[in-house]
């Protein structure tokens, strides 16, 4: 299946009454969404920690993903403060955000830490929602590199399983506007190719975010398998118009073979 994937995290934005009002909206939405009832749209939400019992309630009886925005790589133990990737798995969360930007420059994690985390997520079912991105502008084959090598040492060891690669170039994140598209297609393109290599990833998919809203995915067409969106999907009418696109590509791609 033409499979376009659309994601959104809500960061820390939202208090719980907002969160709770906007996956509202959202279940609505994707309730209405042909594309996502039948699977040719694959959306996930990422709200904090609190709202995921309350995601996961407000979203029931669609197919909408939910997701966490982070997960320990222990499943149980001494660890304070720390959310299991088995408790996740148990109440119904499907993904986990892993090593976003935010979390390797205001936290510490480092690739290490990622490719731990990464195989607690995929040890107990989820799937990686892997964040990996060039800090600074560069030249397209150096951030390929990058991006390819923070890939491949996330997943090093995890156990096989689907994994959704997020492309989102530490510059471009709560920026005015995307990465130009070209810096995007290329990106994406490369690192479709590296993860095709990988064993035991079928079915995975290189998404992009940093800044992305309305009217970037019919701009990147087949380059891309989806978007992970940030602050651009706040008002759920702009997360129906990206729906609505995400829609009609996953149909133009149903009839051009691959
Ligand atoms: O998690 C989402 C990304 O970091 C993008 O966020 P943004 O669209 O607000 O830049």
């Amino acid at each position: 299946m033409a499979r376009i994937t659309v994601g959104v995290s809500l960061k820390m934005y939202f208090g719980h009454r907002a969160a709770r009002e906007w996956l509202a909206e959202v279940a609505d939405i994707a309730a209405r969404s042909e594309a996502v009832a039948d699977g040719r749209v694959e959306l996930f939400v990422a709200p904090g920690y609190l709202q995921l019992l309350p995601a996961l309630e407000a979203v029931a009886g669609t197919r909408v993903r939910v997701a966490a925005q982070d997960a320990s790589e222990h499943d149980a133990g001494a660890y304070t403060g720390e959310v299991s990737p088995a408790e996740l798995a148990e109440i119904g969360v499907r993904m986990v955000e892993l090593g976003h930007a935010e979390r390797r420059r205001m936290y510490g994690e480092t690739d290490t830490v990622v490719a731990a985390k990464t195989t607690a997520a995929l040890r107990n079912g989820l799937t990686p929602v892997l964040c990996v991105g060039e800090t600074e502008r560069m030249p397209v084959g150096d951030a390929l590199a990058v991006a390819a090598a923070q890939v491949s040492s996330a997943v090093a060891g995890a156990p096989a399983g689907r994994i959704v690669v997020a492309y989102e170039p530490v510059w471009a994140i709560g920026a005015p506007e995307p990465a130009p598209a070209d810096h995007i297609r290329a990106l994406t393109s490369g690192l479709r190719s590296a993860v095709a290599e990988l064993p035991g990833r079928d079915g995975s998919a290189v998404i992009y975010g940093g800044s992305a809203g309305p009217g970037l995915l019919t701009e990147l067409g087949d380059d891309v398998d989806g978007l992970f969106l940030g602050r651009f999907a706040h008002d759920p009418a702009a997360l129906r118009e990206v729906l609505a696109e995400a829609s009609a590509l996953a149909a133009l791609r149903e009839r051009v073979p691959a």
